[in-house]
């Protein structure tokens, strides 16, 4: 299996090309299955999702077809055509793989009148049921079944009516679904308390481009009148927000500058303002964001929520920046219920983390150092890679496989900026 070894100590400063948005990309490939016609998708991260998300698609008989496969290319253009769809059925195996699967539910039931899609089942950061995705569409007037493991949703007869759901939680993936299968519905549907994160913005422009009437985007209401077809186009993806903040807390921890480029600051304002609450120059340039640190931190009490809050995807990276400041640092994660597996990591390399259901005491401490660790899941991984990087001596992280779903060649950016970091095959 690879591993990561980084020789901690070395200032991070230079430029961070930010790559397509994994979160949006998952939800913005869906959207082919809405269309007969070719899907075109600029900006796409290389990253194992994705690819395996592909996969998903070439199962239901859509065309896939890639550009911008040369090593040195960071991002590709995958067109998605699905002028017939061949099956209905998101089988264990892929959805196994990958979670983002069941956001083919709403837009393949839109299309097809039909769906078949594994249930996902519980993952490291939580249990992560899909309960409201099948409460949206059920208030749509689809019907609803589960047995043996799968999720089967019937449209009647000459397709979804649309209607009203109010969510009781704020859900990423349960909006994206809901809004999948209204913007074909024969009539109006509106969604009230719906997540209002950048990628859903991302979606609803994608959707608007290929004819879908949506109002209220960027808002919590929304209101999708449903049309008979939709149309292909060409979409480029938002940047990754939560890949930015991540390279922002690694330049962070080791009192380094670094522009990162292509990033958006107004769709990261949570996390910037922490970082200048931890005593971080952040400002918005032209071209990315410029992230500058003097190398000393200030402890903050930080507490994750849906978005305009902290993104709980920005947890980990932030709390690995903490071990180093002076004092004590409290966070609060409310949205997921086990998403500290990275403390008895970070405290195996010197951090001085106390845990107690969703807070987290962070005291800070003059020095890390290196040691041999693996984590569970991708954010908890990055966490590791940042408080590697200010260790003294070496670190090693393990299971790669976790960092390669959602950092595009983390090791050759971060060796673009001056870290010393290598990836191996140890087997
Ligand atoms: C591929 C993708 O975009 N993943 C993101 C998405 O995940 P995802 O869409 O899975 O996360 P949700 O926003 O749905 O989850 C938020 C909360 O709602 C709960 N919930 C969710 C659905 C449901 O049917 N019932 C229910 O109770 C969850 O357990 C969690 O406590 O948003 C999360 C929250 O910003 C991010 O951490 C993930 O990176
Ligand atoms: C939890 C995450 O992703 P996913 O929902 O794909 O597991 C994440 O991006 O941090």
């Amino acid at each position: 299996m690879d591993k990561i070894i980084i020789e901690g100590g070395k200032r991070l400063a230079g430029t961070i090309p930010i790559s397509g948005a994994k979160n949006a990309a998952l939800t913005l490939i869906p959207c082919a299955l809405l269309t007969e016609e070719p899907l075109t998708l600029r900006n796409l991260p290389r990253l194992a999702d994705i690819d395996g998300f592909q996969h998903l698609m070439n199962q239901f008989g859509i065309t896939t077809s890639i550009q911008g496969t040369r090593p040195e290319d960071f991002g590709r253009v995958m067109t998605l055509e699905a002028p017939r769809i061949t099956s209905t059925v998101a089988p264990y195996e892929l959805v196994r793989k990958m979670r983002a699967s069941i956001l083919v539910l709403g837009p393949m039931l839109a299309r097809m009148g039909e769906a078949t899609v594994s249930l996902p089942g519980g993952c490291a950061i939580g249990n992560r049921p899909i309960d409201l995705h099948l409460k949206a569409i059920e208030a749509f007037g689809a019907e609803i079944e589960l047995a043996q493991g799968y999720v089967r949703a019937r449209a009647p007869d000459g397709g979804l009516p649309g209607g009203e759901f109010d969510f009781p939680v704020v859900s990423v993936g349960a909006t994206e679904n809901a809004l999948m299968a209204a913007v074909l519905a024969n009539g109006t549907s509106r969604l009230f308390n719906a997540a209002r994160e950048p990628e859903i913005v991302d979606l609803c422009n994608l959707l608007v481009a290929m004819g879908a009437q949506i109002e209220g985007i960027g808002t919590s209401d929304l209101t999708i009148h449903g049309v008979r077809r939709l149309h292909g186009a060409t979409y480029r993806v938002m940047a990754d927000r939560i890949e930015a903040g991540s390279y922002a807390c690694a330049a962070a921890i080791t009192g380094g500058e670094v522009l990162l480029e292509g990033a958006k600051a107004e769709e990261m304002q949570a996390t910037l303002h922490a970082l200048r609450n931890i005593g971080i120059h952040a400002e918005s340039e032209a071209n990315g964001v410029r992230i500058g640190a003097n190398g000393r931190l200030k402890a903050v009490n930080l507490s994750t929520a849906p978005y305009p809050g902290l993104a709980t995807d920005m947890q980990a990276q932030l709390m690995a920046l903490l071990t180093r400041a002076e004092g004590t640092s409290v966070l609060t994660e409310t949205i997921f219920e086990n998403r500290y597996m990275h403390v008895p990591e970070l405290n195996r390399m010197g951090a001085n983390i106390e845990t107690s259901g969703r807070t987290a005491i962070v005291h800070g401490v003059e020095r890390l150092t290196g040691a041999e660790v693996m984590a569970t899941d991708l954010r908890a991984s990055m966490s590791l890679v940042i408080a590697g990087l200010a260790a003294e001596g070496q670190t090693q992280v393990r299971r790669l496989y976790h960092l390669d779903r959602g950092y595009e060649r983390l090791e050759e950016k971060l060796a673009l900026v001056g870290a010393q970091v290598e990836r191996i095959g140890d087997e």
